[in-house]
């Protein structure tokens, strides 16, 4: 039987998709596998501050774990290279429940020299997909996508992967 290996990826400890120091957050955890670059699986189960109607997810929040899913999936074979999102196109097709252990699958579908494009699967456990999402973002140097926002100053990078302030 063949071998992989699966990888966690970085997190930013304030992100509001995949922090676990934001208390409004998703705390999704995102796994790869190294025999499957450009796909990622997301993992995240919505909490009642994260509904629309009651019990349903609000389909920003669903916005927000499908952009990063995608984003993300582009990583694994680009870890150098991140992407800000410049296009996102959603379809809500059934209600996400709340309360639930949900999974996005995402894959990228174009690279370019600039942008990359990819789609995803936001799915139930009984399989049941409610929300797909395709989008487009411009890739950027990691240093250029964090600076451009921050007004603390330089920002240095742990091993694995996560900006800091420099100095702290
Ligand atoms: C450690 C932490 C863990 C993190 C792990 C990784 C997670 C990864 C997952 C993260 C996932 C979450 C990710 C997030 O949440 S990212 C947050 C949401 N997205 C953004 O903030 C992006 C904001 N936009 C920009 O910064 C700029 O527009 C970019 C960089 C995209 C281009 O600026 P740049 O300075 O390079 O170019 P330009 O301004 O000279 O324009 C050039 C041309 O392009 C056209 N144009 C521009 N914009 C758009 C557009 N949007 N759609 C269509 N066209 C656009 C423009 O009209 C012009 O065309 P023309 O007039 O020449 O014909």
């Amino acid at each position: 039987m063949a071998c992989s290996h699966l990888h966690n990826q970085p997190i930013n400890d304030e992100c509001f998709v995949c922090g676990f120091d934001n208390p409004a957050g998703l705390e999704a955890q995102f796994v790869e596998r190294d025999d499957a670059p450009g796909r990622v699986v997301g993992l995240f189960t919505p909490k009642p501050i994260h509904q629309s109607y009651p019990g349903r997810l609000h389909g920003g929040v669903a916005a927000a774990m499908c952009d990063e899913t995608i984003g993300r999936a582009f990583i694994t074979d680009h870890p150098d290279q991140w992407g800000v999102t410049m296009e996102l196109k959603l379809r809500y097709r059934k209600p996400t429940p709340i309360g639930e252990s949900l999974e996005v699958v995402g894959v990228i579908t174009k690279v370019t020299r600039r942008t990359f494009e990819g789609t995803c699967e936001l799915r139930r456990q009984d399989g049941t997909v409610c929300v797909t999402a395709e989008a487009t973002y411009m890739i950027l140097p990691v240093e250029r996508i964090v600076g451009e926002c921050s007004d603390e100053g330089s920002y240095v990078w742990e091993d694995d992967g996560r900006p800091v302030p420099a100095g702290e």
